[in-house]
This record gives C-alpha cells, sequence and structure tokens, in this order.
C-alpha cells in the first residue's frame, strides 16, 4: 500500500513530466524575471488603466484578458499540481472514488433519457400494433419498467453513496485548507501583517479558504473542476444521443444550428459580462463605503459602545455617517446593474430558439424511423445541452476567478515573517543567569504610514539584573520602544541583548525568555483560568500554576469572589457572538480586576527560570496606591532568587509614576522619540534637568 509520501512522489513526478511539456508551451514566454508565485498574483491585481497604480480590491475578478489567461496557465502549472496532489494524499481512495464517480453520473441523464425514450416506444407498439392486450401490458410493466425501476433504484444508490463520499472528501479538504489558512496567518509577525500587499493576499486567501464551504460569495473550489469534467461529460453524452437519433448527415446543419442559436445568448453575454471588467466592479471607494457602513452599523448594534454613544448623543451622527456610506454602495450597485442593462441583454432569445428547436423535430417526424419516444428524447438532450453547457460557462468563469485565488492561497503559505533570520544568521538565545544585557544604539522606528518617526536615535545600556524606568510625557515613544525591545516591530540602529544582535534571534525563541505586560493588554472573551493561563500554554491544565500566578498578582480574593472561580467567564468590552448565545457563566470585570489578570498572565511565564528579562508598560496605572506597592515588590521577588537574594532577571517598567520609577537601578526619561536624560534617580535629580523638574511637578 502506497503512504501518503509514496502519493505525493508520484504526483510530483507527474507534475514534473507535465510542466516540462504541455503547460510549458501554453504559459511561453515566462515572465521576466523568473516569477514567484506571489508576483504573478500581484501582476494579476495590476490595473493598467489605474494611472494611481492602485491594484485591485481583494476579491474582485480579473478581466477576462489575454495577459490574465497566461497568468493563470502558470498559476496551474505551479501551484495547481501540488495542491490537488496535497488534497488527493489526505484521502487517496475517496477521492479517486470522488472522480470516477463524477465521471460516471453525469452519462445518467443521458442513459436516463434513453432508457425512457424505449419504454415510451415499446409502450406505443404495443398500443398501436393491433393485439393490444391487458395481460401483454402486464408482461410489459413487470418486465421492462421493472427493469427501469431497478436500474434507477441502482442510480439512486450509487448517487447517495457518491455524495456521501464526496462529503467526506471535501470535509477533509476543508479542514486542510482552513488549517493551512490559520497557520499561514499566526506564523505571521506584525511588520509583515502590516504590509497592505500581504494583507490583501492574506483576505484573498481567506475567500479561497471559504470556497470549500459551498460556492457562496460567488466562489468556487478547486474541487468544483470536478463540474467541468462531468459537465463536459454530460453534454457529450447528450450530444452522441442527439446524434444517433437524428441519423444522416444531412439533419447535422440542423441540430448544428440548433445548438449554435442556443448558446449564441449566452456567448454573447460572457463576452460583454461587466463581471470580466471587474476592475469596474469595487472600487477601492466603494470598498472603503462598505467597510465604513459595516462599521458604524456594528456600532450602533455593539453594547459596550451604548453609555458614550449615548453620553454624546452619538445617534444622528452613526445615522448620517452610516447613510452617506450606504448611499455610496447603493450608487455603485445600481451603476453595476445599469450597464449589465444593453440592447444585447434587453433580447429575449427564449422564443427564438423555442421555435428553432422545432425544426429538427418537425424533421424528425418526416422520417420514418420517428417515433414518440426517439422525439421526447430528442427534446430532452437539446435542453439537457443547453442546461449543462450554461452551467460550464458560468462554472468555467468562476473557475477562471477561483485560480487566482488558488495563487493567493499558495503564495500566502510561501510569505516569510519579516522579523525571521536568514538560516545562516540565525543564533540560539542563550540566557544570562543575571539577567539579560540590552544595548541600543541609534534605535529608530517609523509607524507604517506615518512621516515622522515614533522613535529616533534611542541609545542607552542595561547592564545584566539592573532595573531601567522609562519616563516621559504622553506620546514620547516609551511604548513604541518597548514593541522594539519585545521585538514585536522592526527597527533602524543596533539593538544587542546579551551580546547579540536581536536580528540574529528567531522571535520566537527570543520570546521564550521574556515576559511581559503591554499597556493595551489583551482581554480574552474566555474563562479566568484561560485569560491567565494563556501567559504559559504548557502549564494552562496545571491548576497549581495558575493559582500561583492569581497569587503573585494579589488577585485570589478576585477569583473567590467571582460566581464561578476560575470558570467564570469573562465579558469583554465590544466582543459580540456571532451566533448571539450569551454563557450564563459571564461576569464583567473593572480596570483594575482585568489589570491583575494580566499580570497575572505576565507571572505565569516571568516566573520561569529561563526568562531573564520582564517588561512592564503601565502595569499598575489602573491599581490603588496599596496594590501598586505590593506589586512592584512581587516583581522585584521575581526577578531575584529565592536562596541568595541576587538579581536573575532584568527589569523595564514603563510607568508614569516616579514615586516608582525612582527605586530602579536607572531612569530613561524620553522625549520626542528619544532618550534624552539616563542615570539614577539621584544622578538626574543632580543634573535638575527635565527629569527633575518632571519628578518635582508629580509630587
Ligand atoms: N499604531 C500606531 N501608528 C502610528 N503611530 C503611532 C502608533 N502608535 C503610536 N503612535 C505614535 O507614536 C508616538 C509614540 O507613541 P507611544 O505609544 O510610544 O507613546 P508613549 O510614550 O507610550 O505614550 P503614553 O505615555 O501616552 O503611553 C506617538 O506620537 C503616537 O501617536
Amino acid at each position: 500500500m502506497l503512504g501518503r509520501g509514496d502519493h505525493e512522489g508520484v504526483w510530483r513526478t507527474m507534475h514534473s513530466a507535465l510542466k516540462s511539456t504541455f503547460f510549458q508551451r501554453i504559459t511561453k514566454p515566462p515572465l521576466a524575471p523568473p516569477a514567484s508565485t506571489y508576483d504573478i498574483w500581484a501582476a494579476s491585481r495590476t490595473v493598467p488603466e489605474n494611472t494611481d497604480g492602485e491594484p485591485l480590491v481583494p476579491g474582485a475578478h480579473r478581466a477576462f484578458t489575454l495577459l490574465n489567461i497566461r497568468l493563470a496557465g502558470i498559476i496551474i502549472s505551479t501551484c495547481a499540481f501540488d495542491f490537488f496532489a496535497t488534497l488527493w494524499s489526505l484521502n487517496p481512495v475517496k477521492t479517486s472514488l470522488m472522480i470516477m464517480f463524477n465521471v460516471v453520473r453525469s452519462v445518467f441523464p443521458a442513459f436516463r433519457g434513453y432508457s425512457q425514450a424505449l419504454i415510451i416506444d415499446q409502450l406505443q407498439q404495443l398500443v398501436t400494433s393491433g393485439d393490444f392486450t391487458w395481460a401483454r401490458l402486464v408482461h410489459f410493466l413487470m418486465t421492462d419498467v421493472a427493469r427501469e425501476i431497478v436500474r434507477r433504484i441502482f442510480e439512486s444508490m450509487l448517487e447517495s453513496f457518491a455524495a456521501a463520499n464526496e462529503t467526506t472528501v471535501i470535509d477533509s479538504a476543508k479542514f486542510a485548507v482552513e488549517y493551512a489558512q490559520l497557520e499561514s496567518r499566526v506564523r505571521l509577525d506584525i511588520p509583515t501583517l502590516q504590509d497592505p500587499d500581504i494583507r490583501d493576499l492574506l483576505a484573498e486567501s481567506d475567500l479561497f479558504a471559504r470556497s470549500f464551504s459551498g460556492s457562496g460569495f460567488g466562489l468556487i473550489s478547486p474541487l468544483d473542476c470536478m463540474q467541468l469534467i462531468s459537465l463536459a461529460t454530460e453534454i457529450i453524452s447528450h450530444v452522441l444521443l442527439i446524434l444517433s437519433l437524428t441519423g444522416g448527415l444531412a439533419h447535422y446543419w440542423v441540430l448544428l444550428l440548433s445548438i449554435f442559436s442556443a448558446t449564441l445568448p449566452m456567448l454573447v453575454t460572457w463576452i460583454r459580462c461587466p463581471e470580466f471588467h471587474a476592475e469596474s466592479l469595487y472600487t477601492p471607494r466603494e470598498t472603503r463605503a462598505a467597510d465604513r457602513q459595516e462599521k458604524v452599523r456594528n456600532l450602533a448594534y455593539d453594547e459596550s459602545h451604548r453609555p458614550e454613544i449615548e453620553l454624546f448623543g452619538l445617534g444622528r451622527w452613526i445615522l448620517k455617517t452610516w447613510a452617506s456610506a450606504r448611499r455610496v454602495v447603493l450608487d455603485s450597485e445600481r451603476n453595476r446593474q445599469n450597464q449589465e442593462f444593453s440592447v444585447l441583454s434587453g433580447l429575449n432569445f427564449s422564443d427564438f430558439l423555442f421555435a428553432l428547436q422545432n425544426i429538427p423535430l418537425v424533421l424528425l417526424l418526416q422520417t420514418s424511423s420517428a417515433s414518440l419516444g426517439s422525439l421526447t428524447l430528442y427534446r430532452s438532450s437539446i435542453q439537457s445541452v443547453i442546461l449543462a453547457s450554461q452551467s460550464l460557462l458560468a462554472t468555467g468563469r468562476l473557475m477562471f476567478q477561483g485560480v487566482f485565488l488558488m495563487s493567493a492561497f499558495c503564495a500566502a503559505k510561501e510569505v516569510k515573517p519579516k522579523l525571521q533570520p536568514l538560516e545562516e544568521d540565525l543564533l540560539c538565545y542563550q540566557p544570562c543567569p543575571n539577567g539579560a544585557s540590552i544595548q541600543a544604539r541609534g534605535l529608530s522606528y517609523t509607524y507604517p504610514g506615518c512621516s515622522e518617526p515614533a522613535l529616533k536615535n534611542v541609545n542607552f545600556t542595561l547592564q545584566s539584573g539592573e532595573t531601567l524606568a522609562i519616563v516621559g510625557h504622553n506620546g514620547s515613544g516609551k511604548s513604541t520602544l518597548a514593541k522594539v525591545l519585545l521585538r514585536i516591530v522592526d527597527y533602524h540602529g543596533d539593538l544587542i541583548v546579551n551580546g547579540v544582535s536581536v536580528r540574529r534571534y528567531d522571535p520566537e525563541d527570543y520570546h521564550q525568555h521574556l515576559s511581559a505586560v503591554f499597556q493595551t493588554f489583551s482581554k480574552y472573551n474566555s474563562t479566568v483560568r484561560e485569560n491567565v493561563g494563556l501567559g504559559r500554554v504548557e502549564k494552562m491544565s496545571s491548576r497549581a500554576s495558575i493559582e500561583a500566578a492569581i497569587k503573585l498578582a494579589e488577585a485570589e480574593g478576585l477569583v473567590d469572589s467571582l460566581p464561578y472561580g476560575l470558570r467564570t467567564i469573562l465579558e469583554t468590552p465590544g466582543f459580540m457572538s456571532y451566533s448571539g448565545y450569551t454563557p450564563a457563566r459571564q461576569h464583567g470585570l473593572s480596570g483594575g480586576e482585568w489589570q491583575r489578570l494580566s499580570l497575572a498572565r505576565a507571572f505565569m511565564r516571568a516566573s520561569e527560570p529561563q526568562v531573564d528579562l520582564l517588561l512592564f508598560d503601565e502595569p499598575t496605572s489602573s491599581l490603588d496606591a496599596l496594590a501598586q506597592n505590593q506589586i512592584m515588590q512581587t516583581i522585584d521577588r521575581i526577578s531575584r532568587s529565592s536562596a541568595t537574594g541576587a538579581r536573575t532577571k532584568s527589569v523595564l517598567l514603563i510607568t508614569h509614576r516616579l514615586s516608582l520609577a525612582r527605586k530602579a537601578d536607572r531612569v530613561a526619561l524620553m522625549e520626542h522619540g528619544t532618550i534624552t536624560e539616563f542615570g539614577s534617580h539621584e544622578e538626574l535629580m543632580e543634573r535638575d534637568g527635565a527629569y527633575a523638574a518632571l519628578y518635582r511637578a508629580s509630587l
């Protein structure tokens, strides 16, 4: 039996063989230089008419141009085979059966029609032959009709088996695709996710993953390409049947005329269909309006915003903003509908077609072999060919768009997180037993889309085991510096931790050795246990570890007071359940109580021996004075060895409370994105500069 790896091997061999022949021919000449899947996806989004260089919005249909057809060919040759090989390897037998069943099932309608025609003819012969008896009719029912019934039962059994098999294959494909999509998202870091092109890539990749949940949103998954094979088989089988009925060559031209006239309106619609000039479908302005309309609508529904909506009387503003955004959306929809209405689209071909389809019937009636059954069969086959051709075109159109969404999915899997070092530069983080040492030289950082840097030429040194308080006015860059030190965002300049540039650490490895509380920490709409345990997922199931962290954050009293203790589900502002379900165990918390839980979460990891750096951004801003002192003592205790009392972890504390900052070994004052004063509290007071003024003002 072949294993998963063997199947992939077979597919890969077939893939390379096919690539080197057929697809190379259709994709030549290649895009210069050799393009990655990402480049091809990006090329398909460019709109030459857009002079501002704005690409298509995510999900917009690609125009049916020669260039896009060529790009689709390249995508099929570069990622479709691998993609299908992966899906096939999930369920090789069931997937093969699904393909086989689809082909077999598509011949059923023609076969059914033929069989019905035979029965009608036999019945006609029985009635018109002159020796009709009821006994012969009963015999006919017991043999030919019964045979047809048995055939139908078999057909329906096969149909239900095929449907169940297909559900299994699609479900496993859906799971695999959705998992891969989620994986693509979670493995990327903030700088990568902030890149507008990557955002669009992930949005299209999301659409691709959703296409596996049925063809909603006008999407179609690659598994639905089976429909193309089935429809083509169905058309061929019907055409063969029609040809066998019409007999001599003399009728072929009527047949061709009939099929051509039936498909002509579809071809016309297809060629002038506005979806193929899709760059006009969703302009950035329309997308922004649709987004705004949704956001404002959600604002009206979101109970967490209710107090401010009432306090500031936002009702009218919400209505006005929603109305203006909604009008843009409706106008664009109307314009699109108007574009679709044209002289051609207004033409109704159905009567004309109906008349044309009667011509062969009349001609068939002239022939001696014409029978009621053959006429019925001819008529139903022609109808089936028309319907199947329409579906074939519609499916083909959606498949064409699906190819580009597939390229987004494949490209998203290959996107490299921007903070990930190159293999050859990678170094393992070595924690320092006395706490991490940090050297910052000329650090600067500018938020994406901003012209002014939030950090400019930041320089400081933190020795192993020291505590550093970072203070400064609002907007001076303290939290931004924290993000740089925590390797959440990238920077210019040098940042050396434990003697090695932070750029050489795998961010995941680096994060294993530090713990932090962000100023805007997360509030998870989950149990108390999860809210704390997420600080160290490996110990989430350990009640003792969670209780110890809660104790360190002085939050036992809080947890005990909650109706369901650790199992209480915490209400979070702005959270809206998709199902509208509100758990009974839900309970709200005060700002200070949330802060204690965020500290407990950080303490889950902070006490681990491999952690040598702790960073707290305004950890006690919502706590009362007593609680503040207790928490600062806890942080000090955690950062020392319980046996010797010597420091084992360095601590960075961002705070506006200068009474806390003065206790640190060093204080850094930040102004306008840079450190302007650095030293011990006493040194800075002696200097009598901005820090001393700030400190005196805080007293
Ligand atoms: N996501 C962001 N995008 C763009 N600019 C930002 C972003 N976050 C912060 N800034 C800007 O960067 C500058 C520094 O912000 P930062 O949050 O680091 O200040 P801070 O010293 O922590 O302020 P505070 O004491 O109020 O917490 C500010 O001018 C702010 O407007």
